[in-house]
């Protein structure tokens, strides 16, 4: 397994850039796993690819915020964790009160500004843990979560929390069939535990679950009430998972009118929106977002960290680097996902499997001559490597070509097309590891060299295959047996 790519990768090589805009000090390097370990790393100059030359770079971000709209936060938020609250509910998680320091300690590292606990009420140990936990003396501010109750609130002002986050269902799903309040005893209710909670000098978080299901008037209303009586932030939750980017936009936006405390979403992913979702919040107005390691929760959970990071990284990469740890992203959702027993997705952004493996011949040149053309994030500022697979089909030779530099072997352009040629008839049969591949580019290179072989001789490549396949498998048939004696 690749320590960076969290996966194998064997028949990929893997190609570092110093500078993502210019085509200078291009690294073409070998994976750390691939079988026989040459690190070697030749200084091709990735612009004489082909003999092309590369046009001045673009740095103008077309993803960044419009300076003319001025309620967008893209550049300006703040994330409330809720692995260990949100993320308890995933059908998997049970945190013993070691995980959850664990989870927690590495969050405050990455730099979240709020780490959510869950409710103290729902279980005498996890009202230890959120005494543990906010006894830690981490940088971020310890939240826990609870019912829009008296009795819940009593319980976690006394927890040592730095604020407490307070939620009650408006839809009319939830008043008949949840709690079964009507909206004048949610908001005589809401009043009188926000100011409790405010009078212990911490801060207090009024949300409305169900929101997009909720009445617009009743939501106003309420959060104008609470928002009078001094609440830090207000939130909307898609407790559902059923709105989409333009609904979340227009109610963010309405919401901004209305109040003047924070706003904070919670977005859950039912239908694969979370993230976009949560874009729009912050476009919109948006102060704070709810995330989740990998998105854990109820059901397929909420939006996830990395995700949140991938999206926002890319409108404002400054911004998001010197808030946060990126790096450290990676470690992370090793740690909660091995906690909750599940991988790491193959597609997730940023830590997939294959995140940064360019495969087709198209994309590989264009990435061995600037990795921007392919991609929106630089692995290296997540602590990853990029990979370039070549022993399969869709290779071309201009990839290959990066091979042969690499392995400081002298062949000329035509003779690696005829090489390429080669690879890919036999990764028409099944795709070629990365030894493979150096092995036919080894063969090729001695029969050119010998003077055996000639461009476009096919059956006398073949042979030399043959024979060095045989050659080098009896050896390592007999290894054993010399051992042995
Ligand atoms: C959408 C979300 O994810 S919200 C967060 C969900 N988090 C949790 O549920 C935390 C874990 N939960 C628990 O441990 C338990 O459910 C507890 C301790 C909160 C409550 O347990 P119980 O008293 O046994 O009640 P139960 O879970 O069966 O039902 C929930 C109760 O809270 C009431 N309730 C539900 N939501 C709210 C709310 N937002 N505010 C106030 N009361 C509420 C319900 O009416 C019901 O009351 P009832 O006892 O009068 O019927
Ligand atoms: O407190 C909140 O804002 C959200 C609660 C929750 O988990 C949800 O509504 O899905
Ligand atoms: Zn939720």
């Amino acid at each position: 397994m690749c320590p960076s790519c969290n996966g194998d990768s064997s028949s990929a090589t893997h190609v570092e850039r110093s500078d993502m805009v210019g085509v200078e000090n291009s690294r073409i390097g070998r994976p750390a796993h691939a079988a026989n370990g040459i690190n070697g790393h030749a200084n091709g100059s990735a612009n004489s690819v082909n003999g092309s030359s590369s046009r001045p770079v673009q740095r103008i971000n077309p993803y960044a915020p419009r300076a003319s709209d001025f309620l967008n936060n893209v550049s300006n938020f703040k994330i409330i964790e809720s692995t260990l609250r949100e993320g308890e509910q995933f059908a998997n998680a049970f945190f013993d009160t070691k995980t959850k320091i664990a989870i927690a300690k590495a969050l405050d590292a990455f730099g979240v500004e709020y780490i959510e606990l869950t409710s103290p009420a729902a279980s005498e140990q996890s009202r230890l843990d959120c005494e543990a936990i906010c006894k830690l003396g981490l940088r971020s501010k310890i939240l826990t979560h609870i019912r829009c109750h008296m009795d819940d609130a009593r319980i976690a002002v006394e927890t040592g929390v730095d604020g407490v986050d307070v939620v009650i269902g408006t839809s009319s799903f939830l008043r008949e069939f949840s709690h079964g309040k009507d909206m004048t005893y949610i908001t005589k209710t809401a009043i009188e535990v926000i100011n409790f909670v405010k009078s212990k000098g911490i801060e207090v978080r009024f949300s409305t679950e169900d929101s997009f299901r909720s009445d617009l008037v009743d939501l106003l209303s309420i959060y104008q009430t609470v928002d009078k009586i001094g609440v830090n932030r207000v939130g909307i939750a898609d407790t559902v998972g059923c709105a989409n980017p333009r609904q979340v936009y227009e109610l963010v936006r309405t919401l901004r009118g209305v109040v003047a405390c924070d706003i904070e979403i919670h977005l859950h992913n039912d239908t694969g929106m979370a993230i976009a979702n949560a874009y729009c919040a912050l476009e919109a107005g948006a102060t704070h977002i709810d995330t989740s390691v990998l998105g854990i929760g109820e059901r397929v959970g909420i939006t996830p960290l990395g995700g949140l990071v991938a999206c926002l990284y890319a409108a404002a990469p400054e911004y998001v680097k010197a808030k946060y740890n990126l790096p450290m992203l990676r470690e992370i959702e090793n740690l909660v996902a091995e906690a909750v027993e599940v991988n790491v997705p193959f597609m997730n952004p940023i830590t997939g499997y294959c995140a940064f493996t360019h495969k087709a011949g198209i994309h590989a040149k264009a990435i061995l001559n600037n990795p921007s053309t392919y991609e929106i994030l630089k692995p290296e500022d997540f602590g990853l490597t990029r990979y370039v697979a070549i022993g399969h089909r869709l290779t071309g030779w201009n990839a290959v070509k990066s091979r042969v530099e690499q392995l400081a072997l002298t062949l000329t352009d035509d003779q690696i097309k005829d090489v390429t040629s080669k690879i890919k008839e036999l990764a028409d049969v099944r795709t070629q590891s990365l030894d493979d591949v150096d092995t036919i580019l080894r063969v090729y290179h001695s029969g050119i060299q010998s003077g055996e072989l000639a461009i476009g001789q096919k059956e006398a490549f073949d042979r030399l295959l043959r024979e060095h396949r045989a050659t080098s498998q009896s050896f390592e048939r007999s290894e054993p047996i010399a051992a042995a004696a």
